[in-house]
């Protein structure tokens, strides 16, 4: 972790804890884990484009005054990646990033629709994020599968898109395990998306729409209802709703949880009245995120530590903390017991010395 994102609320040694910790990352954009290091890559590569060369200038860029501001930001990005050669760097210099961080296994969300509705070709696409997948996970050993989400805003032409490439044989990559729903909530309602999630989850693929993100509680009633959502991005007006949150409980259906992306999208006001305290205590399975990380200027380590300081985790709470990260995953049972086994070694040994 770089020295600006320790919390100073946050014992060094526990940060140093984090660090080490085998995690397991379920909620992150692969275009928005661009760090500020690729963008200026990419920047250089496409010199018309308006976003900052500078890794400095990207601090501004990336200071949204709301979730709109942030969408069209974030646009000018996906509007740097032109080539399957853009799209390998920027896959594989992720996973590099995930790597540092004791990232052993990610649920990327990729938008398809966005790459070939800019004319990069659809199975040069697929080739692109397949090869940087297993040129990653053998350079360091960490484990990258898809998931493919709409980009709600841009309405059912990229809802059909995107289940078609989801779901022809000659396309679907192999590390594909999910399909998303993601973009601005407001005036997108989720059952609109029925068709497309049904396709998808026929496919053999799990339903994880983003949901009560930017709207209230009746938009993760709608991703449960309509989408049969197996786990929920963000959920967090869930807290608003008692009744929801004893059913995501009961049914064991986790919530992607990103403190510090509902920050900076001003979906919550401050780190202090973020609900996953609310969530923990109502019994519900959370994981933390990063969503998009150097745009949000943060890492999952550092989500891990604000974490910690608003649900006064100690080493032994962090590491449960990481375990419903691989419980919530989509990794087979060996995978999972392999990265629990890990975890429980790490921190077995970190208690010991
Ligand atoms: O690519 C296009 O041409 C296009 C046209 C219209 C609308 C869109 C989008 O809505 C793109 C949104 C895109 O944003 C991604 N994303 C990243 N972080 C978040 C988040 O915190 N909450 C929701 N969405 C997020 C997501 O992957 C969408 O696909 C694109
Ligand atoms: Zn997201």
């Amino acid at each position: 972790m770089t020295e600006h994102l320790v919390d100073p609320d946050v014992p060094r040694d526990l940060h140093a804890f984090i660090a080490g910790l085998p995690k397991a990352e379920l909620h992150v954009h692969h275009v928005g884990s661009a760090s500020p290091r690729i963008v200026s890559e990419l920047a250089a590569r496409h010199a018309d484009s308006k976003v900052p060369t500078d890794p400095e200038a990207l601090v501004d860029y990336f200071t949204f005054t709301d979730f709109a501001h942030f969408i069209d930001v974030y646009l000018s990005v996906v509007d740097l990646i032109r080539t399957p050669e853009d799209v390998r760097l920027l896959t594989f210099e992720v996973a590099r990033d995930m790597a540092r961080q004791q990232v052993r296994y990610a649920e990327l969300t990729i938008t398809p629709f966005s790459s070939t509705r800019r004319g990069i070709d659809e199975a040069a696409f697929m080739d692109a994020i397949e090869d940087a997948r297993k040129a990653a996970e053998a350079e360091f050993g960490t484990v990258l599968r898809w998931c493919f989400d709409i980009p709600g805003e841009a309405g059912l032409e990229s809802a059909e898109e995107t289940a078609r490439l989801a779901t022809d044989d000659r396309l679907r990559p192999e590390g594909l395990v999910s399909f998303g729903l993601g973009g601005p909530e407001i005036g997108v309602a989720r059952p609109q998306f029925k068709p497309y999630f049904d396709r998808a989850i026929a496919a053999g693929l799990h339903s994880v729409p983003h949901a009560g993100e930017t709207t209230g509680p009746h938009t993760v009633w709608d991703a449960l209802t309509h989408l049969n959502a197996e786990r929920i991005g963000h959920g967090t007006s869930s807290a608003r709703d008692p009744k929801l949150l004893a059913h995501l409980a009961e049914r064991r259906i986790p919530l992607e949880v990103c403190p510090t992306s509902n920050i900076a999208t001003r979906a919550v006001r401050t780190l202090d009245e973020h609900p996953i305290k609310e969530f923990v205590r109502a019994g519900v399975l959370v994981t933390v995120n990063s969503d998009d990380p150097p745009m949000f200027g943060t890492d999952l380590n550092n989500e891990y530590a604000v974490a910690a300081r608003l649900l006064g985790l100690d080493e032994r709470g962090l590491a449960d903390l990481a375990k419903n990260g691989v419980e919530a995953s989509f990794l087979d049972a060996p995978g999972k017991a392999r990265i629990a086994d890990e975890i429980d070694t790490y921190t077995a040994a970190w208690l010991a010395s």
